[in-house]
């Protein structure tokens, strides 16, 4: 791949940047700064600018371009506007410099996760408005805050508002994970995040004896980990399974303890369970119940968080988004991989008030780099992407009216 030099830069690429160097970085976002800056790019396009604040300080961003036929549901592009913390010192360039390489990588915090997105959803607007289009569907665009966190001050609360209820959403499309190989990554579900943290009471002591009933001992992480491989054996064993179709967990957090000799009487065990959508949510919380039990008196455990409303938008033709969506692609020759979202995107909270939704980053021929260091994105396929988006607003924006616009 071969990049132009800076002079020549493409103008979307450019605003991908300049998006890129505002410091929505968790836990302290710039989310001024990211309002600002859509407000700026809504006035240039000629786009309706909403600000909608779901608690204090945590402000989503509407773009609106509207469609020539109201009574249709609308198309909704949400991205979130933060991202996850950096370890500097492992970086090859600052993480918010926005550095572009000879070859045409951009580094940066957010380059796949996923500000690439919400510029490409722009740049696809505007390449379609300076070309004359109207379609029949209105396209909104919600920039939103706290995803990396959670989304509980940003799409959670927003998809109860009636600020949402009124941009009629019909379809959404939401953020996915790059492919390295030539396809893309499609997500049509995700894994329900259930953080659960087990706390067991024991003898104290001294840690000469052998005491019997101590707190560590019935943590149930032996239970808990026995499980973890089970569900690891299951994937590697099945080449049909992708990792969002089995249950992962992960021990995260230990607690308690004061000094290398005395036997707490209290300790703690954090667990970070994605719980695979054809799970029965009941009997696997009976089972975390059961260990819990086993191990003895005095272990309880408790929920930090506790997803309990995964759903699958269909892929296939009985949809007609997924119909419009894989047509597009196909006559695109891109390959589509459809997969379930390993981890948790605002996604969940979309799907979950009834909106069909897919996860889409497109970037293929990409190594998997959100959250690590030197995460990076080459401007040619980022521009790719826009022509993507290019081809499927379209596409999206004219789906016939459905039984359920009515
Ligand atoms: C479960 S709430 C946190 C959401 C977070 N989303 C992106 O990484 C995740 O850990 O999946
Ligand atoms: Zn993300
Ligand atoms: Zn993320």
């Amino acid at each position: 791949m071969t990049s132009k030099g800076p002079e020549e830069e493409h103008p979307s690429v450019t605003l991908f940047r300049q998006y890129l160097r505002i410091r929505t970085v968790q836990p302290k976002p710039d989310y001024g700064a990211a309002v600002a800056f859509f407000e700026e790019t809504a006035r240039q396009l000629g786009l309706g600018c909403q600000k909608v604040e779901v608690a204090p300080g945590y402000v989503v961003t509407v773009l609106t371009w509207p469609g020539t036929n109201p009574t249709l549901s609308s198309i909704l592009l949400n991205s979130h506007t933060d991202v996850v913390p950096v370890f500097k010192e492992h970086w090859s360039h600052d993480p918010f410099e926005a550095f572009k390489d000879s070859e045409g990588y951009i580094y940066a915090r957010g380059a796949q996760d996923m500000k690439c997105v919400s510029i490409q959803y722009l740049e696809a607007v505007r390449r379609l408005k300076v070309e004359g289009h109207r379609f029949p569907r209105t396209i909104h665009m919600t920039f939103v805050p706290d995803e990396e966190v959670g989304g509980h001050q940003g799409m959670e609360l927003f998809v109860q508002r009636p600020e949402f209820h009124a941009l009629r959403a019909g379809f959404a499309l939401d953020e996915g994970i790059a492919n390295p190989t030539d396809a893309f990554t499609v997500f049509y579900s995700e894994r329900s995040p259930w953080w659960v943290r087990v706390t067991s009471t024991g003898r104290p002591g001294h840690a000469s004896r052998f005491m019997e009933d101590t707190a560590a001992e019935k943590l149930v992480v032996n239970s808990i980990l026995a499980f973890r491989e089970k569900e690891w054996q299951r994937l590697q064993s099945n080449p049909h399974l992708k990792e969002g179709s089995v249950t992962s967990v992960n021990l995260t957090k230990l607690e308690g303890g004061v000094a290398y000799n005395v036997i707490p009487a209290t300790m703690s065990a954090s667990f970070d369970f994605r719980v695979a959508p054809d799970v029965d949510f009941k009997a696997f919380e009976e089972q975390l119940q059961s260990w819990c039990q086993a191990a003895g008196e005095g272990v309880t455990l408790e929920f930090a968080q506790k997803w309990m409303h995964p759903q699958v938008t269909p892929t296939d033709d009985s949809n007609p988004w997924w119909a419009a969506f894989s047509r597009v692609c196909k006559d695109m020759n891109l390959t589509l991989e459809p997969e379930i979202m390993p981890a948790a995107t605002d996604n969940r909270y979309i799907r979950a008030v009834g909106v069909p939704a897919l996860g889409f980053s497109p970037m293929n021929r990409t190594p998997v780099l959100l959250h690590d260091h030197d995460e990076r994105l080459h401007e040619a396929v980022f521009l790719r992407g826009v022509d993507i988006y290019t081809r499927l607003l379209p596409a999206l924006a004219s789906v016939p009216a459905l039984p359920s616009d009515s």
